[in-house]
C-alpha cells in the first residue's frame, strides 16, 4: 500500500542553515517568560545552526495542577523573538481556537502533538480550522504505537488543503520501563516512510530520550535513517525549566551536539561505489532465497508433525519442546553473534506460523473420514 498525500518538498518552507548540517528546530519546551524566550532565541540564532524556534504555549499535561502553558500572551513573545532574531517560529496547536490565534499571530509552523494525533475528533477540529490557510503543519506520532492513527491525522490535515506537511517521530508510550522516556520503535517511523517516501520526517530526540545524555545517539540514528531534520528542546538554563528540565539542553550544548553529528548522503557518490553495493546486494539476494527455502522446508516438516498429532489426538502446542527450542537455538544463534532479542522474535514468528499451519492440518479431514 502507498499513501497518497499531496505534499510539497520540505525545502519549500524550511531549510537547514548549512547544507552540510541537518535541519534543526530548537527552543524551550515551554515559553515561560518573555525574557526566557527571547534570551534563548538570541543564543540559538547566534549558533547559526537553527532554522526555527519552537516553544509550547499551550501544554497538554498528563495531570491537572501542573504548568499548562503561558497561553495566548506567549504568541506575542514568539512574534517578538522572530522580529529580533529572524528565526521562524513553531508552536503546538490542539484546538480550533489555538489554530486561529496562532495563525493571527503569524506563527510560521504549527505542530500537532502526540495526544492530539491519537484522537481523530481533535485532528479533524484542527484540520477544519486550518482550511484556507497556507501554513506548514507537522504531525507528531500518536502516543500509542499505531501507524494508522499517524497516517489518518496526516490525511485529515492534507485533505484540509495543507500541502506543507511533515511528520515528527517522538517515540511511543510503552508499558516496559526502558532507558527511553518514549520507546523509539524505529520500525514504525520506517513503516510511515515506506508508505510515503516523499513525506519529510523530523525526529524529536528530546521526547524519545527524556534525558540529555542520549540525545546525540538518537539524533545520529535518526539522520542515518534518512530523516530530514531534528526538533530539539533547548532552554537558556535547563536546571530551572518549568517543564521537561531533564531533557533540555543549553543553546551552547545544542551547538556542540550539532557539530558532532554526521550528515550522510542519501546516495553513493561514484559508479565504483555503486558497483560495490550492487555486488554485496546480490549476495544478500542469494542468502534471502536460501533462508526462505529453509523456512519453507521447516513448515513442511511442521505440517507432517501436525498430521501425526491429528492422527493420534495430540495437542499442537507442546510447551516443553518450544522452551527447549528457545533455549537451544538462542544459544546456537548467540555463538553465531546474533542478538538474543532478534533470535527470540524470529523464533516466535516461526513458532506462530508453525502452529497456524498445523491448525490447518488438524482441521482437514483425513481421506477415510471424508
Ligand atoms: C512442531 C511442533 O509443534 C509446535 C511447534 C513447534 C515448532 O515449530 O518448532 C514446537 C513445538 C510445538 O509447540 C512440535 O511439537 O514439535
Amino acid at each position: 500500500m502507498k499513501l497518497n498525500l499531496n505534499i510539497e518538498p520540505l525545502s519549500n518552507w524550511l531549510q537547514p542553515t548549512n547544507e552540510k548540517k541537518p535541519l534543526v528546530i530548537a527552543g524551550p519546551c515551554s515559553a515561560e517568560t518573555e525574557e526566557q524566550l527571547l534570551a534563548t532565541a538570541h543564543l540559538l540564532a547566534k549558533t547559526g545552526k537553527v532554522s526555527a524556534l519552537r516553544a509550547g504555549i499551550w501544554k497538554p499535561r498528563t495531570r491537572p495542577g501542573e504548568f499548562e502553558g503561558i497561553g495566548s500572551i506567549g504568541l506575542q513573545w514568539l512574534k517578538r523573538a522572530k522580529e529580533e532574531t529572524g528565526l521562524k517560529t513553531a508552536t503546538e496547536v490542539a484546538t480550533a481556537k489555538h489554530v486561529e490565534e496562532a495563525l493571527a499571530a503569524g506563527v510560521d509552523v504549527l505542530w500537532v502533538g502526540a495526544r492530539s494525533t491519537a484522537n481523530p475528533f481533535t485532528v479533524q477540529e484542527i484540520a477544519d480550522a486550518l482550511k484556507g490557510a497556507d501554513v506548514p503543519v507537522i504531525v507528531k506520532n500518536p502516543v500509542n504505537p499505531d501507524v494508522s492513527l499517524w497516517v489518518g491525522a496526516l490525511e485529515r490535515i492534507n485533505n484540509a488543503g495543507i500541502t506543507k506537511l511533515a511528520a515528527i517521530h517522538r517515540g511511543f508510550s510503552s508499558f516496559e520501563k526502558t532507558a527511553f522516556r518514549n520507546e523509539p520503535m524505529w520500525e514504525l517511523a520506517i513503516q510511515l516512510k515506506t508508505l510515503c517516501p516523499e513525506l519529510p520526517m523530523i525526529n524529536d530526540p528530546s521526547h524519545i530520550c527524556g534525558n540529555r545524555e542520549l540525545i546525540s545517539y538518537v539524533s545520529q540514528k535518526a539522520l542515518d535513517l534518512d530523516m530530514q531534520g531534528l526538533i530539539i528542546e533547548s532552554h537558556i538554563d535547563p536546571s530551572v525549566a518549568w517543564t521537561d528540565a531533564k531533557q533540555q539542553v543549553t543553546p551552547a550544548a545544542l551547538s556542540d551536539l550539532i557539530d558532532n553529528l554526521t550528515l550522510r548522503h542519501h546516495d553513493l557518490q561514484t559508479p565504483e561505489l555503486v558497483d560495490k553495493l550492487t555486488e554485496l546486494r546480490k549476495q544478500i539476494d542469494k542468502l534471502d532465497d536460501l533462508i526462505f527455502q529453509k523456512i519453507s522446508d521447516r513448515m513442511k516438516v511442521a505440517e507432517k508433525i501436525g498430521e501425526h498429532k491429528r492422527d493420534n489426538d495430540v495437542t499442537i502446542l507442546q510447551v516443553n519442546r518450544w522452551e527447549e527450542i528457545l533455549k537451544n537455538r538462542t544459544a546456537y544463534a548467540r555463538a553465531l553473534k546474533l542478538d538474543d532479542t532478534f533470535t527470540e522474535k524470529l523464533l516466535e514468528l516461526l513458532h506462530n506460523e508453525s502452529i497456524r499451519r498445523q491448525t490447518e492440518v488438524m482441521n482437514t479431514k483425513t481421506a477415510t473420514e471424508a
